[in-house]
């Protein structure tokens, strides 16, 4: 999407910015700054598609009462690794943070954490919660469930979630290596960034309302679906179901409103969260080093011709990330106007930006 990201934006200045919508919408300021560290953090990585761009849908629900602005996120049932929490129908960002702190805590003694949560709501880009493992020499896994966007393998219309899935891992040289996936060939929000920033999309991406392949990314809203990635993709969607939606107690496959056009329901979808503590097996810099080495010998792989080098899962992410920290966040004209309308609405002063 480079080449329509026309502006700058400090990053610390996006993040406070989003706090401050987040306040006005009636968010507490430590809930305000959960969600706007999910969705900044997304852009910083560049994964634009789980941003900022995703902060007028949020309002709306809280507006609308989708989802609660005050909740109180309670567990229902506990044991030494594990833990079942009521999200109360507060912003994904919100349960999805609770939840992962509450898996580290219990890997910190466990040794492993596995953190279950219904009654939930979007929880954006999932890397972000297996990130906070990082710091706590831990391997962080996030899971979700969500609106039905995307064709079982051999279907012609959307019947279950893209149920996306993230691992992040430490590691030295290239930073933690994390693979945070969708379950369709491409996340439903990069085919409504195209369709917002007047782009095609590649063929394989989504079929149409008739079931037929299409470059036209206002296809998908139209009663298209998105493509999985093979019948694997589909396979790991269902137990994307399983694990997320039937056994934490929550909403499954058509059950799920779509969350984006239906802002006045809740989601009621369903997040798992693991957090494994590197210690209880290996000390935590052996396993780091060996990572390092582990990525060294396939970036030794001969390449085909036309390839340049060979990346580990979330490698671009980290370079994406360490640029934009000293030259700000790309975002596209389109979606900043869009915050600049809702910043008026609320009284909120913007940042200035950057070309
Ligand atoms: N909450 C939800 O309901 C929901 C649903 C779907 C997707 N999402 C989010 O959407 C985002 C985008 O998902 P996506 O599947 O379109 O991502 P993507 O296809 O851009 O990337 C998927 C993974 O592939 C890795 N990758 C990309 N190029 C690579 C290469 N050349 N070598 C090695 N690894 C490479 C990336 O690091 C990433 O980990 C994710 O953050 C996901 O969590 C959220
Ligand atoms: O946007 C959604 O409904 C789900 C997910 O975030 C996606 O991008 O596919």
């Amino acid at each position: 999407m480079s080449e329509v990201e026309q502006l700058r934006v400090d990053a610390s200045e996006l993040q406070q910015f989003t706090e401050s919508i987040f306040v006005g919408a009636g968010l507490n300021a430590v809930h305000a700054g959960q969600v706007a560290d999910s969705l900044v953090k997304s852009d910083l990585r560049g994964t634009h598609s789980h941003g900022v761009v995703r902060i007028p849908f949020l309002i709306d629900r809280l507006f609308k009462g989708g989802a609660n602005a005050d909740p109180q996120i309670k567990i229902l049932r506990e044991a030494p690794a594990t833990a079942l929490l009521d999200g109360d129908r507060a912003l994904g960002a919100v349960t999805a943070t609770h939840a992962m702190r509450i898996a580290m805590e219990k890997a910190q003694t466990a040794g492993v954490g596995f953190v279950a949560v219904n009654n939930s709501d979007f929880i954006g880009a999932c890397a972000h919660y297996a990130l906070m493992a990082m710091p706590k020499n831990m391997i962080g896994i996030a899971w979700t469930n969500g609106y039905p966007g995307m064709t079982p393998w051999g279907g012609s219309v959307n019947n279950i979630g893209n149920n996306p899935i993230a691992f992040a891992a430490p590691g030295l040289a290239q930073g933690p290596v994390v693979l945070d996936m969708a379950l369709s060939v491409a996340a439903g929000g990069k085919v409504r960034l195209a369709a917002k920033n007047n782009r095609r999309i590649p063929t394989d991406w989504i079929i149409d309302r008739h079931g037929q392949p299409t470059d036209n990314p206002a296809d998908l809203a139209a009663g298209g679906a998105l493509l999985p990635l093979g019948y694997k993709g589909y396979g790991l969607a269902v137990f994307g179901e399983i694990l997320c939606g039937v056994l934490t107690g929550s909403r499954i496959l058509s059950e799920i409103p779509a969350w984006f056009v239906d802002t006045q329901r809740d989601i009621g979808n369903g997040h798992i969260h693991m957090a494994i503590d590197i210690s209880s097996f290996i000390e935590p810099e052996a396993f780091k080093h060996r990572v390092d080495e582990m990525a060294m010998m396939l970036k030794n792989t001969p390449l085909l011709t036309g390839m340049h080098e060979i990346l580990l899962p979330g490698e671009r992410a980290w370079r994406v990330q360490q640029e934009q920290l000293s030259t700000g966040i790309r975002l596209s004209a389109s979606v900043w106007k869009d915050l600049l309308e809702l910043a008026d609405r609320l009284n909120i002063f913007a940042p200035t930006t950057q070309q």
